[in-house]
């Protein structure tokens, strides 16, 4: 089921035609970029997660931006948002298609020129981020977005969806350069994480970025492609 968005003078409308679609409280966000691995993982908890994760984006009103990938947490968390009758864009490289487009595809699908061009469509479209488990694609994905928060290029959530303690030793790794002082205590915050879909989300919700734009970005440039101006009202 598409959500339809109300026209000028529809005012309510969107409201009911949210509540018609089982929406339990409209959402500060519109799409949400998920990061995941293309493969399963060990623990039946990984998959479960991913389709917890995807269900809770269908409660929230939430549609979903990813790796395009059938394969994995991706095939899972993108079947999930599908299933539950929101949008599902997928952005993926057209010579990754073969190896990670196995499975047939869902949604749209938008088929870009290399990694860097995913990365930066996705980041566009998103108005936060959610990290579940995966490699060292999930990881540099992350970490692109949280350091572009850390250098003010964008101010949407980053969420790490903390699996079973997955993610511990990473985040005692960013506790120690705290420690370290390599960094600081606001960058720190930039990471929201929690074990459970839910949780996240209410806190995504919540978020109150700590960091200010210092930095003046030539506008034609627009670094990385962040949106300077998100659509859905949420403050890039
Ligand atoms: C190679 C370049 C950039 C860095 N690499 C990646 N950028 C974007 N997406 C990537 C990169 N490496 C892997 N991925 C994708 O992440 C997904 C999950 O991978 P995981 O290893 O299973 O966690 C998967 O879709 C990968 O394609 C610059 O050209």
């Amino acid at each position: 089921m598409e959500r339809r968005v109300a026209m000028e003078g529809e005012k309510g409308m969107e409201c009911t035609m949210e509540a018609a679609a089982g929406v339990e409280k409209a959402s500060r966000f519109r799409r949400i970029c998920v990061f995941c691995g293309s493969q399963c993982g060990k623990k039946a908890s990984y998959q479960e997660a991913a389709i917890e994760l995807g269900k809770e984006l269908v409660k929230n009103g939430i549609d979903l931006v990813y790796g395009g990938g059938s394969i994995g947490l991706m095939g899972l968390v993108s079947h999930a948002v599908h299933d539950g009758g929101r949008h599902v864009l997928g952005v993926i490289p057209k010579s990754l298609m073969p190896k990670e487009l196995t499975g047939g595809t869902i949604g749209e699908v938008r088929a870009v020129s290399d990694m860097h061009e995913r990365k930066a469509e996705m980041a566009r479209q998103a108005d936060a981020f959610i990290a579940l488990p995966g490699g060292y694609g999930t990881l540099e994905e992350l970490l692109e977005v949280i350091t572009c928060a850390q250098l003010g290029i964008h101010k949407k959530p980053v969420g790490l969806l903390n699996v079973d303690g997955f993610y511990n030793s990473l985040l005692s790794f960013l506790d120690m350069a705290v420690d370290e002082g390599f960094i600081s205590q606001a960058a720190r915050h930039i990471i929201i994480s929690s074990h459970s879909a839910k949780e996240l989300m209410g806190k995504l919700e919540e978020y109150v970025p700590e960091y200010e734009c210092t930095l003046v970005w030539d506008a034609e440039k627009k670094p990385l492609n962040f949106a300077t101006e998100p659509e859905s009202g949420v403050a890039s």
